[in-house]
């Protein structure tokens, strides 16, 4: 194809507008090089059997595709089944016509941009990669890199050729190579969108119809064609493009001929060409306008919505009434979440605080128990080591004292004992000598004695013998007398009784002298015995003296001994007992030691579970204070949604002496809504309604008009500032309100005895964290003069204080 030909038209009527100027072949030889290049790259990752050389020309790239079944088969892989494949041709002879042709009228039907058959058999393949490029770009676009970025002729892009192609140029040799008429800069505009793809192809098929020309032959386009194009909406359905590209072809043309004229038919059809596009233009621009229109529509709304939120923000109007009531609402039910959250949260945190405090106080009993514990245990062992050490002592000096006195008593008692036994034993040999001495003299006595008695006895007994003798000699004489005084009896009676009288009177004095005898004897030997006998007696009782003195010295001594034996006894008992007591102190002492080391580990033990859950404590008062930030942060973002100023009013009740009087209040609202009556005044000029935060009945309790002011005290406390103040005529209540009846009770009390109240149980409850100072100060404002009342000295100073 011939380079400086800058308008072809081919067999087919495809405008292939290969129009450009010798002086840029150079750089279009790079790009289509480049393109070149990128189709091969692109063909063989499609078809990867394909093995394209990458630096493959455009000889190669013919041999390739020109049998058509290649293009058929990368239209297939693009869109599977959109063409059939089936006549496969001869290579070495002419190009199979068929494959080509079924993928032409794919082109067309997909509203690509065509080559002619011509340029696949010998001409540029330029138009082939063009139409190859656009194919890919139509199926995958935006996936182009190295800088292309082809799209298809229905892609909105200023810089772009007439033939829908950007080539990798940079923007300077685009401005270069491409002559833009002032029809194309119009078209730059985002809003001069193109038809779809079978819309194109549907007017570019129309297009090709209309523009049957030879390359270079406008001018002899057959009158008839120009006619047919000439005709009235003729043009309507022409790719805005393909215009522009007819009208860059016959200028071109133009300035190819130098003749710079132009026939007359073409110049109506230029003509008519420009005023079609000038009619898009301003159906575009129309378009345009109704876009803007809309777009004000659009702002219009939206600057209504910003007028209304500042509305909502400035609360001044009607609707910004009702939008922000129904804010208020959400408000309402964000707060009564908060609050129940809050009131969770304060459950926690009183539930935590309890639970902190329980084991505060648990520790400190424990702590008080280990201090006393510990106290005692020490005390028990100062007081059991003095014990047993005063005990040692005693039991060491009792041991010493007893062992001393028995040593002692052992001494004495030896030598006393040594003593006596001495003495009874010398006593008692003195006594035995003594008793000897007696006994001989008892025997001698006795001997005596008996000889005596004996010698008395026989002197008695031959006397009594004698006199026995004498009286049988006067028996016998009796006897011979009586004999003879039977003779002589007879002879004499008489004085044989004279005879026996004297006979007899001698037997009794004889007998009397044996009796005198006897008694003597008798008296002697009495006496001598009873002396003996008293003298043995004497010395029985010294012997049995002696004895018994003996004994009783024995018996002391034993009983001495005994005692003394008894002492030891008792001292080795007294010493077993207190070393048995020893045993058993330290037997008491072991155990306490033990049940102190004991007490010791289980306090270990505890306060080691203790630590862990003082631990646990701080990081729970760690969790409690954070909690307690957001909890203050959100109750006061609450009390700040509430309204930064509220205003309360209270309805007093009639006094006493009121009863009979009607009330001109109409209506207690629940939303803060108050109708009063004017009586004189008829009708709806009668009633006048207030609105107020909240309105309290004449039957509001003192505590209930508290309630809502006392979230502010705990904002007193977070550290904002609160002022609360009654207004009113005079007797309407505000002294009542604010401190209470003279005779108040706690459930009469003010504002200000509970909002102290409050002040001092909540200060108090965050003393572990916080401390606080509270302070009191009480003015009179009295005709523009403030004066101190709580001032101490009499004078009451008066604003500004002296300090
Ligand atoms: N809510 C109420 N319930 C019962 N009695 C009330 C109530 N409010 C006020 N009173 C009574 O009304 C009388 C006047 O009230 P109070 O002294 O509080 O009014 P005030 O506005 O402080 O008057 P002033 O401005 O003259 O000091 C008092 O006897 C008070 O006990």
């Amino acid at each position: 194809m011939d380079s400086t030909s800058s308008y072809s038209k081919t067999e087919n009527g495809v405008v292939t507008s290969s129009g450009f100027h010798a002086s840029r072949d150079s750089s279009e030889q790079v790009v289509n090089g480049k393109r070149r290049a990128y189709l091969v790259e692109w063909l063989n990752s499609l078809l990867p059997t394909l093995g394209l050389p990458k630096n493959a020309s455009d000889e190669d790239l013919r041999s390739c595709l020109i049998d058509g079944t290649i293009l058929c088969r990368i239209l297939n892989r693009l869109k599977p089944g959109f063409v059939d494949e089936g006549g496969k041709s001869d290579q070495d002879s002419v190009p199979s016509s068929e494959n080509v042709a079924r993928f032409l009228v794919a082109m067309d039907v997909l509203g690509v941009p065509k080559f002619d058959m011509s340029d696949l058999e010998k001409g540029s393949m330029k138009t082939v990669t063009d139409c190859l490029l656009i194919l890919k770009a139509q199926f995958m676009p935006n996936v182009m890199g190295d800088g292309f970025s082809i799209t298809s002729p229905t892609a909105k892009s200023d810089n772009q050729s007439t033939r829908g192609l950007l080539s990798p140029l940079s923007v300077e040799e685009r401005r270069k190579v491409f002559s833009e008429s002032k029809f194309q800069r119009a078209l730059r505009s985002p809003v001069m969108s193109e038809p779809s793809a079978a819309l194109m192809h549907h007017v570019g098929h129309k297009f090709h119809e209309v523009f049957q020309m030879k390359q270079g032959c406008y001018a002899d386009l057959p009158a008839a064609k120009i006619s047919e194009m000439m005709k009235p909406n003729s043009l309507d359905n022409a790719p805005t493009q393909s215009l522009l590209s007819v009208v860059n072809g016959i200028l071109d043309e133009s300035v190819e001929r130098k003749s710079g004229e132009i026939p007359h038919r073409v110049a109506c059809l230029l003509r008519k060409v420009v005023q079609e596009i000038e009619r898009r233009i301003s159906t575009q621009a129309e378009h345009l306008r109704t876009q803007n229109n809309l777009f004000k529509a659009r702002e219009e709304k939206y600057q209504s919505r910003v007028k209304v939120l500042e509305a909502l923000a400035s609360g001044t109007s009607e609707e910004s009434q009702l939008v922000m009531n129904h804010h208020l609402q959400q408000i309402k039910n964000e707060r009564t979440r908060l609050e129940a959250k809050k009131k969770t949260d304060d459950e926690d945190v009183i539930r935590l605080l309890k639970e902190k405090d329980q084991s505060n106080l648990e520790i400190s009993g424990l702590k008080q128990e280990l201090d006393i514990a510990k106290k005692t245990y020490d005390l028990r062992c100062l007081q059991m080591e003095t014990e047993a050490k005063g005990a040692r002592a005693e039991l060491e000096r009792l041991l010493e004292e007893s062992r001393n006195k028995v040593k002692e008593l052992e001494a004495n008692s030896q030598s006393k004992f040594q003593l006596s036994k001495a003495e009874i034993e010398e006593k008692v040999k003195g006594l035995e000598g003594l008793l000897e001495e007696s006994k001989n003299k008892v025997k001698k006595l006795e001997a005596n004695s008996e000889s005596k008695y004996q010698l008395s006895k026989a002197e008695l007994e031959g006397r009594v013998k004698e006199l026995e003798r004498l009286l049988e000699e006067s028996k016998n004489k009796v006897k011979e007398l009586e004999a003879n005084s039977e003779s002589k009896y007879q002879l004499s009676k008489a004085e044989l009784e004279g005879r026996i009288k004297e006979l007899e009177g001698f037997l009794a004095e004889s007998r009397n002298k044996v009796n005198e005898l006897e008694t003597n004897s008798e008296s002697k030997y009495q006496f001598s015995k009873a002396e003996l006998e008293e003298r043995i007696k004497e010395l029985e009782r010294l012997l049995a003296d002696s004895r018994n003195e003996a004994k009783q010295l024995v018996a002391n001594a034993e009983s001495k001994c005994k005692s003394w034996n008894k002492k030891e006894h008792a001292c080795y008992s007294f010493m077993d007992f207190q070393l048995g007591s020893l045993k058993e102190l330290r037997l008491s002492s072991e155990s306490i030691k033990h049940e102190i080391l004991k007490a010791g580990q289980s306090y270990s033990v505890e306060f080691n579970q203790l630590g862990v859950k003082l631990q646990t404590l701080a990081d729970a008062s760690e969790n409690y204070h954070a909690l307690l930030a957001e909890n203050r942060k959100l109750f006061n973002e609450i009390q700040d949604l509430k309204g930064n100023i509220r205003v309360y009013c209270r309805v007093r009740p009639f006094l006493p002496g009121q009863r009979e009087k009607r009330t001109s209040v109409e209506h207690v609202g629940e939303n803060g809504e108050l109708v009063v009556a004017d009586r004189s005044k008829p009708g709806k000029e009668g009633h006048r309604l207030f609105k107020f935060n909240k309105v309290f009945g004449s039957d509001a309790t003192q505590a209930e008009v508290y309630s809502d002011t006392q979230p502010l005290i705990r904002s007193v406390l977070d550290g904002y500032n609160v002022c609360i103040f009654a207004y009113g005529q005079t007797g309407s209540g505000k002294t009542y309100t604010m401190t209470g009846p003279n005779s108040s009770t706690k459930e009469n009390w003010g504002v200000n005895y509970r909002a102290l109240n409050d002040l001092f149980d909540i200060s108090q409850r965050r003393k572990s964290s916080i401390t606080y100072e509270i302070g009191v100060q009480m003015v009179e404002i009295y005709n523009e003069q403030v004066r101190d009342l709580l001032s101490s000295d009499g004078s009451q100073k008066k604003y500004p204080w002296q300090l």
